[in-house]
C-alpha cells in the first residue's frame, strides 16, 4: 500500500458546492458556534452515543483515562464534534492535530511528550500520517512509551520516554485505509452513518435556535430533506434559506420559503444540485438510461471523468438513482421518476444506441 496521500481529490471541497460535504471557509467560521458541546446535545447516531456514553462513564467511574477511540465516517457527520465532546465529558483538555501535519516521527514525539495526564489527543485524518510516525504511535497507544532516536547512523541511540496516559481520538473518512495494527489498538471504534431526515430536522431546529432564525416544522423538514444525510450540509442550507427569508420575506422560514430559497441555489427536493441533475439528465435523455461508459457520460456533461465519478456519482448511487455496472452506468427507475421522464419501452429506440456509446 502507498502511504502517501492515497485519498482521491475531494473535488467538492474545492468547487464550493452548496451540497458539498467538506467544510468551506464560511462553515469553519460558524461551525464552532453550532457544535453540540455534550453527548446529550449531539443529535442522532443513537448507537454510537450509547456505546460512547458507556465507555466514558466507565472510565470516569474507575478514575481512569478513557480507551482510545476511532471515529470513522463521511465528511460533515460529526467526527470533530464528537472528539471535542469526548474531552468535555471526561473533563479533560484536548489537543488537536492531523495526520498530514505529522510528517516526521519527531513531530509526533514532541506532541506526545507534552501531553498532560488524561489529555485527549485528536488526530484528524489519521489515515494520512507518515509511516514512521504511525509506528511510533503503535507503541505510544499500547504502552504509553516512545523511543526517541537521538543521533544518526551507527551512533544513533533510542532513548525510551515514558508518556502520561492519554486518550487518542482518531478520525478518518476512510477506515479501509487504516492498517490493521493501528485499527486494532483502538479500544472503541465508532462508525458514523448518514443521518435520517428526522434527525436532520432536529439539527436544523437546534441550529436555527442558536442562529436566532424562526423556522417552523415544515420549513425544517424541507431543509432536512435536501441535506444529503449530513448535518454540515443542513447547517449550510439553513444559512442560505435564512438569507433568502430575510431579504425576500419577513425572516420566518416556512416550507414554501425554504423550497423557494433552495430553488434559487438549484438544490432540488432530494438534495441534488445542478451537476447531479446534469449527469442524470444526460444518462436518461442522451443514452436512454444506459448502460453508458463513464468517459462518454463525462464528455456529455462537459465535466472531467473524475468529477462525475467522485463528486456526482457517490450520492446518486447512495440515493438509488444510478448504478455502476460492468457494462457502464445505468439509471434506475427512480431516476426516471425523479426527473419526471418516462423510460423507453424495452426493445425500442434507445437500446439501439448501445453499440455506439456503450463502452
Ligand atoms: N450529531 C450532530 N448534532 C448536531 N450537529 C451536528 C452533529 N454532527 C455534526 N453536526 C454539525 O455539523 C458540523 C460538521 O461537523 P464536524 O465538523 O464534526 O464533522 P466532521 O465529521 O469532523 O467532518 P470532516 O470529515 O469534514 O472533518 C458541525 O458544525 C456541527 O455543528
Ligand atoms: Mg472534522
Amino acid at each position: 500500500m502507498n502511504w502517501d496521500d492515497t485519498a482521491p481529490p475531494t473535488a467538492d471541497a474545492a468547487d464550493g458546492r452548496l451540497v458539498g460535504a467538506s467544510a468551506d471557509g464560511e462553515d469553519q467560521a460558524v461551525e464552532a458556534a453550532l457544535r453540540p458541546k455534550s453527548l446529550d446535545e449531539f443529535v442522532g447516531q443513537e448507537r454510537v452515543r450509547e456505546q460512547l456514553d458507556l465507555v466514558l462513564k466507565a472510565a470516569l467511574a474507575r478514575g481512569a483515562t478513557a480507551d482510545h477511540v476511532l471515529l470513522s465516517g463521511a465528511p460533515g457527520l460529526g467526527k470533530t464534534t464528537l472528539s471535542m465532546i469526548i474531552a468535555a465529558e471526561m473533563g479533560a483538555p484536548i489537543r488537536i492535530t492531523s495526520g498530514p501535519a505529522i510528517q516526521h516521527a519527531g513531530d509526533l514525539a514532541a506532541i506526545l511528550s507534552s501531553l498532560q495526564e488524561g489529555e485527549v489527543l485528536f488526530l484528524d485524518e489519521i489515515h494520512r500520517m507518515s509511516r514512521p510516525a504511525e509506528e511510533m504511535l503503535y507503541m505510544a497507544m499500547e504502552d504509553f512509551r516512545v523511543d526517541v532516536i537521538v543521533g544518526k547512523g551507527p551512533g544513533a541511540t533510542a532513548i525510551p520516554l515514558e508518556l502520561p496516559p492519554f486518550t487518542l481520538v482518531g478520525a478518518t473518512t476512510r477506515a479501509g485505509l487504516l492498517p490493521p495494527p493501528l485499527r486494532d489498538r483502538f479500544g472503541f471504534t465508532a462508525h458514523m452513518e448518514f443521518y435520517e431526515p428526522a434527525e436532520l430536522e432536529r439539527v436544523v431546529h437546534r441550529s436555527a435556535q442558536l442562529l436566532d432564525v424562526a423556522v417552523d416544522t415544515d420549513g425544517a423538514a424541507e431543509i432536512a430533506g435536501r441535506s444529503r444525510g449530513t448535518p454540515r450540509i443542513a447547517n449550510r442550507l439553513l444559512r442560505r434559506v435564512r438569507d433568502y427569508a430575510q431579504v425576500k420575506e419577513d425572516g420566518r422560514v416556512t416550507r414554501e420559503i425554504a423550497a423557494a430559497a433552495l430553488a434559487v441555489y438549484e438544490v432540488d427536493g432530494r438534495g441534488l444540485d445542478r451537476l447531479d441533475r446534469a449527469v442524470l439528465k444526460a444518462l436518461l435523455k442522451l443514452f436512454g438510461g444506459g448502460p453508458v461508459g463513464l468517459s462518454t457520460l463525462a464528455v456529455a456533461v462537459g465535466e472531467e471523468r473524475e468529477t462525475v465519478e467522485e463528486v456526482a456519482e457517490p450520492f446518486l448511487v447512495r440515493e438509488g438513482l444510478l448504478a455502476r455496472t460492468p457494462r457502464g452506468r445505468v439509471a434506475t427507475p427512480a431516476a426516471w421518476a425523479h426527473l419526471g421522464l418516462v423510460p423507453p419501452r424495452q426493445g425500442s429506440g434507445a437500446s439501439g444506441q448501445q453499440g455506439l456509446f456503450g463502452t
